[in-house]
């Protein structure tokens, strides 16, 4: 199940001046900044509320942020819903002829699990989806 959209992503050229932007903008600081290796992208993000922006900028030129930018340029680079159980979803929005990106999902921000939907089967949009790694209630139980 989609629980709630957990972030939008925005791909911005040069993330230290959309930081200020962003600061300016919203009233609050970025409380977090992370690069993700995987798909060559330095992130920040902004709360307000249950609400998360994503800004990403391309570290690399093979990055999918860098061929935006190219193609489109700045703006909105997707929206992100939260799952309750990725694997679950994946296969039933595979059932329903959307085109996952990847077969298995792949490490994000905040270590969550995440896989992309491609845009020409969601109205030109590109979703994510995340989900939280859980803790197996077993390694949190205290043994006697
Ligand atoms: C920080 C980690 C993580 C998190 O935890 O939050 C992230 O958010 S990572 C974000 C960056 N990673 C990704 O976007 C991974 C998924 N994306 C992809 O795999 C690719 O970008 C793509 C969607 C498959 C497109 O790649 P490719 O086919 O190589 O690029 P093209 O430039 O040729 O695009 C083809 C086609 O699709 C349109 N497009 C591309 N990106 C988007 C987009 N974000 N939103 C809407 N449309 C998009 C592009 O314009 C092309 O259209 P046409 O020109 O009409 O063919
Ligand atoms: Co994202």
């Amino acid at each position: 199940m989609l629980t709630n959209v957990e972030h939008i992503g925005i791909a911005v050229r040069d993330i230290a001046a959309s930081n200020d932007l962003f600061t300016k903008l919203l009233g609050v600081q970025p409380y977090k900044a992370e690069t993700v290796e995987t798909e060559g992208v330095a992130t920040s993000f902004f709360r307000i509320n249950q609400t998360k922006i994503e800004l990403l900028e391309a570290l690399t030129a093979a990055s999918p942020i860098a061929r935006f930018l190219e193609k489109k340029g700045e703006g909105i680079h997707h929206i992100a819903f939260e799952v309750d159980d990725i694997y679950a979803e994946m296969d039933r929005l595979k059932g329903e002829g959307f085109i996952l990106l990847s077969e298995t999902p792949k490490t994000g921000a905040d270590n969550k699990l995440v896989c992309f939907l491609h845009p020409k089967g969601t109205n030109g949009v590109l979703i994510e989806l995340c989900q939280e790694r859980k803790i197996a209630t077993k390694d949190l139980t205290p043994s006697h």
